[in-house]
């Protein structure tokens, strides 16, 4: 007798999914591999950017109180005392009508407090003394870049958890890492099954196909921030299959299987899992595509039965293994983002589960429209490979027409958002949008 399943919703497979997530560890790094990882400590600053009053030009620094009583026809003048470049610092206090030739960035020396432009003054030079004329009042605080304008000491300036850029490996230079505060990539184990999988460089034979999905998870891994490791494809044979699970456990943080996962003859995964004694979460969603993805615990570690379906496969990843992954690189907002867009195209199939289809977002005319891609099946793949959002169609009696609004999930976001809003509203909301007015 075919095994009956009893299916939970989305909201509910999530949650008891990420009672097992947890931060793992913080690692340093040098400053130059940062780029891509995730912080392992919140970033504070330790000083004041920039680290003292300084010169936006090259000009001249004076004392405004000199040009209290200048104008055009009663220009001041003032001696030039000396030069300095960024880099160097002027030996002395400047005094009452003393001046400095100063650079850009260079530091705004002790009595000045403005800067005047090169092109703002007229030099001349008399009994071998430069001098300058400045035909205007100029303001205490002209042309300074003040102490801490840009970055106060104390502030925190980046949160653990943030997606390394290029501009925050710019403010980790700025505050001295040399070694990041990284968090350390989970290692995510790979391993596919199935009898009619054929290594990508072998050729198609009758009955058989090329294994997609172990590419495709481990690409998905990198680009959540895991660090993949791939223990191969294996053909419908239990005891071959449980021994690599077995195995594969104790090198890794979690463990993905692709496919085996149903109720069909060889679908060994659900017998492994008894086997190995584990605490299966569960083993149906309503959701469509990825119903039968399974999630188990052993000793504290996550292991996926992802659906051989490559598209099952795919958004069973993003909704149940990325926010772990995120979670063990200590982001506290390891949800996809989500966003309201425009349906762009009819989508009358209604469905009792929710649904997450495979879209592409375009913005038009300062508005996202969200159009469904390729076939709309489980066991598609090319679809996946336009798909830049699933637009989440709240299961229920009637379809989606185009116009309507929809909730996406974007699926190349690096800022996340944490598990309330990511839950809302219309994830397992059952509620017909069309009568809402
Ligand atoms: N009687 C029932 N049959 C099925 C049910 C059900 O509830 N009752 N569920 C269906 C749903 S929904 C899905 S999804 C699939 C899930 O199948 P499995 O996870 O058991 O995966 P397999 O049977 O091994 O393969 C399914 C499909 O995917 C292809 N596949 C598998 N691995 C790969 C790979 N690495 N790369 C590319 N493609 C792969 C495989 O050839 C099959 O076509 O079960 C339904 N059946
Ligand atoms: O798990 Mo299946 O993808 O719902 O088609
Ligand atoms: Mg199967």
């Amino acid at each position: 007798m075919v095994e009956r399943r009893k299916p939970i919703n989305v909201k509910e497979a999530i949650t008891r999914t990420m009672h097992f997530a947890k931060a793992g560890s913080v690692e340093y790094i040098p400053i130059e591999e940062s780029y891509g990882r995730f912080l392992g400590e919140d970033l504070i600053a330790d000083h004041h950017v920039p680290p003292f009053d300084r010169s936006p030009y090259d000009g001249f620094a004076i004392r405004s109180a000199d040009t209290d009583h200048t104008s055009r026809n009663h220009p001041v003048e003032l001696e030039v005392a000396g030069k300095i470049g960024a880099g160097s610092v002027f030996e002395r206090p400047v005094t009452a009508g003393e001046a400095v030739r100063i650079m850009t960035g260079a530091q705004i020396p002790n009595g000045c407090d403005a800067v005047v432009m090169l092109e703002e003054v007229n030099e001349i030079e008399r009994n071998g003394k430069k001098y300058i004329q400045i035909k205007r009042n100029i303001k205490a605080g002209t042309n300074i870049s003040f102490m801490g304008e840009d970055t106060q000491k104390e502030s925190i300036l980046t949160q653990k958890g943030t997606y390394i850029t290029p501009g925050i490996v710019a403010l980790l230079a700025t505050f001295g890492y040399k070694k990041v505060p990284a968090a350390k990539r989970p290692k995510i184990g790979v391993i596919a099954t199935g009898s009619e999988l054929l290594e990508v460089d072998e050729a198609l034979e009758p009955g058989k196909i090329r294994n997609s999905n172990a590419y495709m998870i481990q690409s998905q891994i990198t680009r959540a921030g895991g660090e993949a490791l791939y223990f191969g494809q294996f053909s419908d044979d239990f005891d071959m299959c449980y021994n690599q699970v077995k195995d594969a456990i104790v090198k890794v943080d979690m463990l993905i299987t692709t496919g085996g996962v149903s109720v069909g003859d060889y679908d060994y995964l659900p017998a492994i899992y008894a086997k190995l004694g584990c605490n299966v979460l569960f083993n149906k969603i309503k959701m469509r595509p990825g119903s039968v993805t399974t999630v188990a615990e052993k000793g504290g570690k996550l292991l996926y039965g992802l659906s051989g379906n490559p598209s099952a496969c795919y958004v069973g990843f993003e909704l149940y293994t990325r926010p772990a992954i995120r979670t063990y690189l200590h982001s506290s907002h390891p949800f996809l983002k989500k966003e309201t867009a425009k349906l762009g195209a009819d989508f009358l199939k209604s469905n009792p589960f929710d649904r997450f289809v495979r879209g592409y977002v375009s913005y038009q005319h300062g508005c996202l429209v969200a159009t469904p891609v390729g076939l709309d099946k489980s066991n598609v793949v090319s679809s996946l490979a336009e798909a830049n959002i699933l637009i989440l169609l709240p299961g229920g009696t009637r379809g989606y027409e185009a116009g309507m609004d929809v909730s996406v999930i974007l699926l190349e976001d690096q800022e996340g958002i944490t598990m309330e809003p990511f839950l809302d509203k219309d994830i397992d909301s059952r509620k017909d949008q069309r009568n809402d007015g």
